[in-house]
């Protein structure tokens, strides 16, 4: 039990006190009417979003010498933010056509009150900062606009509280199946408020879903996935992915989606338990990679890195990642081959935070970034050779592999059943990972198998649905219908 210490949300991080204002969609209109300031900069930004989080101390400082009671230069510019992951900024983010995070825009404060940013930048009054990155750029670009010469004086960011770090806690650890499912979650309503389906992305989307019905390690968010996949047309007619119709019919149409799918079960997101979107995003990466059969790894390993690609809209997280699917040249022949690339992937993504981190001071002091797994928490996997003070690591990728599949496996669902047996499932651990292991990604008549308890004639008459709108599907459908076992069904 070790393994697992207190909960813990990976967005929560000490920062020092804020002087960037938080709008939201009810204060947006009557804080920017107030506003003394004759320019006002909005950030729109997602709470979870990584990205966002490491450029916080870089935007903050840049609003301390304009905002609060301290400012340098006070009734100049307002900097304020706005939560898109926030629900009720939905409609909000939607109007200023927020497409990733985080997004800077500029204009006089009245320019935004009611007001719609199209993503254009000819002749709008509303303009994007697109180079903002550091607090340097963001004041460079300030400068160049307002032609002035304000100055960050060499303030230091200082957080004190933040430099402690304990690298040998092996906490950096799966927080179970919790995770995954907020995730998955999270994953989905982000794709549904960012309407992000349309003509590009559909494929991606319901290759994915299928291998979330195959391989996702939660059973629930299994039934919910083929739910969904089943459903897929009617939540996604063709005429809300045509490009014509009017924004309003396009939000409620999704809203009515929202509302009908719950891919994980009605307790999910549950808020505090889980440690935030990105972590759990990881952890049902890494336990899909294990699950997928040899046959299977090269498609799990394209369609994992073309929906981060498409789906995760933390800009230089998914820019990153993709950078490093691309630099795979030959296909994957083993579930040993995907599984030990997804964990090194991750590893320098952890390698490239810890400097990041260690130099912004943004880093979680509970949590810090690690080469993982730390050697407390897979002995073996460590070489002879191995010198970990210095991060010489001599792998030994057995090793490795066996930790993982025994990790994200077996460890993850046990886990799962301990923390809370009321509400899930009453099926074993290990026969849930075992009853989602056979099939590489699962056809849409399947889903409907797993999704709709009603068996033979429900299956046979969706099949034949399918069949008729999607005959691509049908073979698949078949086959994998062939495979099922009659007790998943009832
Ligand atoms: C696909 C993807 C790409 C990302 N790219 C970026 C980026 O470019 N820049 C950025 O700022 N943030 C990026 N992020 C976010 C970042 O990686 C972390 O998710 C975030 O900082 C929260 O970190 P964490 O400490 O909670 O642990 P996370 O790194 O999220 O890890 C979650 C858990 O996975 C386990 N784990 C850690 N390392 C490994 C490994 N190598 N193999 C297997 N399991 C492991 C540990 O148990 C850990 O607690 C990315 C996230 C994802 C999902």
């Amino acid at each position: 039990s070790s393994f697992f210490p207190t909960l813990r949300s990976c967005s929560i991080i000490k920062t020092r006190s804020d002087y960037v204002v938080d709008l939201n969609a009810t204060n947006f209109d009557s804080v920017l009417k107030e506003t003394p300031a004759t320019y006002v900069i909005v950030e729109f930004f997602a709470h979870w979003c990584p990205a966002c989080r490491n450029y916080k101390p870089q935007y903050e400082k840049v609003a301390k010498l304009f905002n609060g009671a301290n400012a340098v230069h006070p009734g100049i510019i307002l900097m304020t933010r706005v939560d898109c992951a926030n629900k009720i900024n939905r409609k909000l983010c939607v109007k200023f056509h927020i497409l990733h995070y985080p997004i800077l825009l500029w204009g006089a404060p009245s320019k935004f009150v009611g007001g719609h940013w199209n993503g254009k930048k000819e002749k709008s009054e509303i303009i994007s900062i697109e180079d903002g990155k550091t607090a340097q750029r963001l004041l460079k670009w300030i400068n160049t606009r307002l032609t002035s010469s304000y100055d960050l004086e060499d303030e230091k960011f200082e957080n004190d509280e933040c430099l402690q770090s304990n690298v040998s806690d092996p906490g950096q650890i799966s927080r179970a199946i919790y995770d995954v499912e907020e995730a998955t979650n999270v994953a989905f309503d982000i794709i549904l408020e960012h309407e992000m389906i349309n003509s590009d992305t559909r494929a991606t989307f319901i290759k994915f879903m299928q291998i979330m019905v195959a391989h996702n390690p939660s059973r629930r968010c299994r039934k919910g996935s083929a739910d969904i996949l089943v459903n897929f047309d009617n939540i996604y007619p063709s005429n809300i992915l045509s490009e014509n119709i009017d924004e309003q019919t396009n939000i409620n149409g999704l809203d009515a989606a929202l509302h009908t799918f719950q891919i994980c079960g009605k307790q999910v997101p549950r808020g505090e338990d889980t440690r935030g979107f990105s972590c759990g995003l990881w952890v049902l990466l890494h336990s899909v990679s294990v699950r997928v059969d040899d046959k299977g790894s090269h498609l799990a390993f394209t369609t994992t890195c073309d929906f981060i690609h498409k789906f995760f809209i933390c800009e230089e997280c998914s820019q990153h990642f993709y950078d490093m699917c691309s630099s795979v040249v030959a296909p994957f022949n083993t579930t040993r081959d995907f599984v030990l690339w997804l964990w090194a992937t991750h590893n320098n993504v952890n390698e490239k935070l810890m400097k990041t981190e260690s130099s912004l001071r943004t880093g979680d002091p509970k949590f810090p970034k690690i080469i993982w797994p730390p050697e407390q928490l897979c002995p073996s996997c460590y070489a002879v050779g191995s010198q970990t003070k210095n991060n010489v690591i001599n792998w030994d990728h057995n090793e490795v592999f066996k930790f993982l599949v025994s990790y994200y496996g077996p460890m993850l669902v046990s886990r799962y059943k301990d923390i809370d047996s009321v509400i899930m499932d009453t099926k074993s651990g290990s026969e849930d990972l075992l009853s989602s292991r056979n099939a590489v990604t699962v056809p849409v008549g399947a889903a409907m198998v797993i999704a709709v308890a009603s068996c033979l004639f429900g299956a046979v008459a969706y099949a034949w649905r399918s069949q008729q709108k999607n005959r691509k599907y049908f073979l698949q459908t078949l086959l994998f219908y062939i495979m099922l076992r009659w007790e998943d069904c009832i």
